[in-house]
């Protein structure tokens, strides 16, 4: 039976799914890392699929930009189709005058503005924070593959386009890595319904300096961290 926003039947998720935001680039994770990728869904163009890795069941399914249409893929997943582990796999900003372009931010913990946030725990703020397991798979993926990475916290945002600088400064004094619009929720929906999430995502382009990837080399650091996160829910 389909979920309202996905038309896959029952049991076509495997319990670990890959999520970026961009619909094509589930589909370029699918054709190019998995065997055997078939697509589960297509409703509103937000493409699934599943097929195996290393011979285990895997997933790849698109949770589109910003916390709603992340909490809306995320918790259909849990709920409806029994996931039980979701990796996101991202691009960021970085605003952390440390932190450099191609790096791949694991996210420990993300803080966020999201209104939707706020409705979790009534008064109080909910702290958004990876599955520890996974967290520590991907930093001794990290480290076994020889891929540059930063383990810190990030800033999940419901803007892309700020109308105020000075927020950069902020977060930067918090030690806030980067910037990106999704990996809070998907955590709180983890939490919410008791399965593991964990957010990688790579630094596209430095808030502070302009700088930015060229469309080459973000194919090859996407990869990186693709590899990455197939190396963690792998591992
Ligand atoms: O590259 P993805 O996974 O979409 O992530 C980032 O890119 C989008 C904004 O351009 C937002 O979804 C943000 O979180
Ligand atoms: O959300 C995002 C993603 C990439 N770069 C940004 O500045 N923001």
């Amino acid at each position: 039976m389909p979920s309202l926003h996905m038309n896959a039947p029952d049991g076509a998720f495997a319990e670990t799914v890959i999520m970026p935001g961009d619909p094509l680039r589930a589909k370029y994770i699918a054709e190019t890392f998995l065997d055997d990728a078939k697509q589960v869904t297509d409703v509103r163009n937000m493409l699934g699929f599943t097929g195996s890795y290393k011979g285990e069941p895997l997933s790849v399914m698109a949770h589109g930009m910003g916390t709603p249409s992340a909490l809306i893929y995320c918790t259909e997943l849990v709920q409806h189709y029994g996931v039980k582990r979701m990796l996101r796999v991202g691009s960021c900003g970085a605003v952390h005058p440390d932190v450099q372009l191609r790096d791949i931010i694991i996210a420990q913990g993300a803080s966020t503005d999201s209104a939707a946030m706020k409705q979790r725990l009534g008064p109080f703020d909910f702290a958004a924070t990876a599955s520890y397991g996974l967290l520590e798979k991907a930093v001794n993926s990290a480290r076994a593959l020889g891929t540059q990475h930063r383990i810190g916290s990030i800033f999940t945002s419901d803007l892309f386009y700020w109308p105020e600088g000075d927020i950069y400064d902020r977060l930067a004094k918090y030690n806030i890595l980067a910037i990106e619009m999704e990996a809070a929720a998907v955590y709180s929906v983890a939490a919410e319904f008791g399965v593991e999430a964990l957010a990688i995502a790579t630094v596209s382009d430095h808030i502070r300096t302009g700088a930015a990837l060229s469309t080459e080399e973000r194919q090859t650091t996407f990869d990186q961290m693709i590899e990455l996160g197939l190396a963690t829910v792998s591992a």
